[in-house]
């Protein structure tokens, strides 16, 4: 009911201080607005005396003047905490997502999905700042507000007090009924908004497709009745909006009416002046400036709410990856890396990887094939430990991988992905991120390493040549290699080639596949392409069907045997031949 999130409240921890400093100062404002109200009414009751002197009049506009400057003062810095507030809120939740956010691996970032990561940092960060800003500190408000009034009123009459406190105190709890049938019925409305106007979409995008079958009309007329149901939501929204509206604002000059009632009574049987009387009539107002102010509020609170379940769903993602050094060697003590009996799967999904066991001897070349789906780029993953195996294990010379630290698992493999990512500055800049320390010259040889030297050659600013917005200043074929110049950088012994020719042109592919081949000397390779001519001196093959090793051996022993190898190889050739 008071609408306290677990997740907003975590995220507020270094800003309370400034949430009680605007809550304080909304306070000063009510202090200074009461005093006010005071002044002006014993002025004015001093109006029906008879002694009333020009001193009177200059004490009463001079303490008014000052009551007024305080008030305005408190309303100003209240105003520039807010901001300050809001500020401080958003650089915090933004920073902690960040970091987050930078925490997760390839799984991780698969399953919240990079628009969510965005929009958790963009825009609901925009919608829970004014929870900080403006509804935790209207909240404390709230509750000291009605206090300090009754305190002030109480001694005129203690019945009008009791009656202002109760009303005020009953009205966040009857607003928040109202709230849930609002927003139920805003949910409502946002579904048939997105109903009426993804047909709309469809009616525009397939507009020539209905005209062709004589669909128009139907559509046309399917759409009205869509607009129709969204008119009806949004009646509804309003009426109860409205009603919302109406029954608070009753029960407010109803409490006040109540209480200028009981003033006048007391002041016809002489207990309450003139002066207590406006006091009250005053008074009574300010008694539910703060819980209007919270209503107004708490709509936002709502939206943050709803935003901070995004916030929390990132915040959560599991990003550790343990390890442990006790975990046991492996038994065979194989030189390389070795899968043994290994199942995967995605969140609700089916196995993507079903008993899978294969071997990487160190100095060979070993290569995943099989048609799109079966879980070669699966298969990486785990060997890159973007993701654990559900069963099984895997072996790097003879240790778990678990038991190995992340760090020293990143210094032996190192993989060049599907689609290089190139940040914008320098080559030199691009290079760095894979060895901090590594000198022109290692850089050099790297890039000469991965078939981009002589082209380094034609740059006139050499290594500090702008690679350009994500490396928009290179072509395909020249990202890849300066993904491969990387892998070389960090000096890894095992290399995985993702599909690393798919985006390239011919040329850059056979330059591509050339340095792969030299490269195969002097390092362990796995290699997953679907080109099933650039695989065929592989040390070994693995053929993966629906994410179980259906066959292995060398591309002479596949052919031998025929199966899915041979017919993959004959219907690529045959595609070649017509191309
Ligand atoms: N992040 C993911 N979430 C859920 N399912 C996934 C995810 N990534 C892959 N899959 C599923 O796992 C299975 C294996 O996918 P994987 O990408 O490993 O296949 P692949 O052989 O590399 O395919 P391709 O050759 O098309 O790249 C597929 O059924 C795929 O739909």
């Amino acid at each position: 009911m008071l609408l306290l999130n677990k997740t907003l409240l975590r995220l507020a921890r270094g800003l309370w201080q400034w949430i009680l400093a605007i809550a304080a100062v909304s306070f000063l404002t009510l202090v200074g607005t009461t005093a006010l109200a005071e002044i002006v009414s014993q002025f004015l009751g001093s109006l029906f005396e008879p002694q009333v002197v020009l001193s009177t009049v200059k004490s009463a506009v001079g303490a008014a003047f000052l009551a007024s400057v305080f008030t305005f003062l408190a309303q100003l810095i209240k105003g520039l905490i807010e901001y300050k507030t809001a500020a401080k809120a958003r650089s915090t939740m933004r920073k902690t997502i960040f970091s987050k956010v930078m925490e997760l691996d390839a799984g991780g970032i698969e399953k919240i999905g990079p628009t969510s990561a965005i929009t958790a940092a963009v825009d609901a960060v925009e919608q829970m700042q004014a929870y900080f800003s403006s509804y935790l500190p209207s909240l404390i408000f709230s509750v000291i507000a009605p206090i300090y009034l009754f305190f002030h009123l109480k001694n005129i009459s203690l019945i009008v007090a009791v009656l202002l406190l109760f009303v005020s105190l009953i009205l966040f709890p009857l607003h928040n009924v109202f709230r849930g049938k609002i927003e139920a019925l805003r949910k409502t409305y946002w579904r048939s908004l997105d109903d009426m106007t993804g047909y709309y979409m469809d009616g525009l995008r397939g507009l020539t497709t209905l005209k062709l079958f004589d669909r128009d009309r139907e559509h046309s007329r399917v759409l009205g009745e869509k607009a129709d149901v969204l008119n009806k939501n949004i009646n509804a929204f309003m009426k109860i909006n409205f009603t919302s509206f109406l029954v608070t604002e009753l029960l407010i000059y109803a409490a006040i009416t109540v209480s200028l009632v009981i003033c006048i009574t007391g002041m016809r049987n002489g207990d309450i002046t003139i002066a207590q009387a406006l006091t009250v009539l005053m008074l009574s107002y300010s008694y539910f400036s703060a819980i209007r102010q919270l209503m107004s509020a708490s709509h936002s609170a709502l939206t943050a709410i709803s935003a901070a379940g995004k916030v929390e769903e990132i915040l959560q993602t599991d990003t550790s990856r343990p390890y442990n050094p006790e975990l046991p060697a492996d038994p065979e003590h194989f030189d390389g890396i070795r899968m043994e009996h290994v199942s995967y799967g995605y969140e609700g999904r089916s196995r993507a990887l079903q008993d899978v066991s294969l071997t990487i001897p160190r100095g060979s070349s070993v290569a995943l094939v099989g048609l799109s789906g079966c879980g070669k780029s699966t298969a990486a993953s785990l060997l890159m430990r973007f993701c654990d195996p559900d069963q099984g294990t895997i072996f790097i010379e003879g240790k778990e991988y678990r038991s190995v630290t992340p760090q020293q698992l990143r210094t032996n493999i190192a993989m060049v992905p599907q689609q290089v990512n190139l940040f914008s500055g320098t080559i030199r800049e691009n290079l760095l991120l894979a060895d901090p320390n590594a000198n022109d010259e290692k850089l050099k040889e790297a890039l000469s390493e991965a078939g981009l030297g002589s082209f380094l050659k034609t740059l006139p600013k050499g290594l500090d040549s702008d690679v350009g917005n994500a490396g928009a200043a290179l072509s395909g074929g020249q990202r890849q290699k300066m993904g491969i110049a990387r892998a070389l950088l960090s000096e890894a012994q095992y290399m995985i080639f993702d599909e690393a020719t798919s985006s390239v042109d011919p040329q850059s592919e056979r330059e591509i596949w050339e340095t792969i081949g030299r490269l195969s000397k002097t390092r362990t390779l796995i290699i997953i392409s679907h080109r099933m001519s650039t695989i065929q001196n592989a040390n070994c093959i693995y053929v993966l069907e629906k994410g179980v090793v259906a066959q292995r051996g060398s591309h002479a022993e596949l052919m031998q045997q025929g199966g899915l190898y041979r017919e993959l190889v004959t219907r690529q050739q045959a595609m070649e031949v017509a191309e």
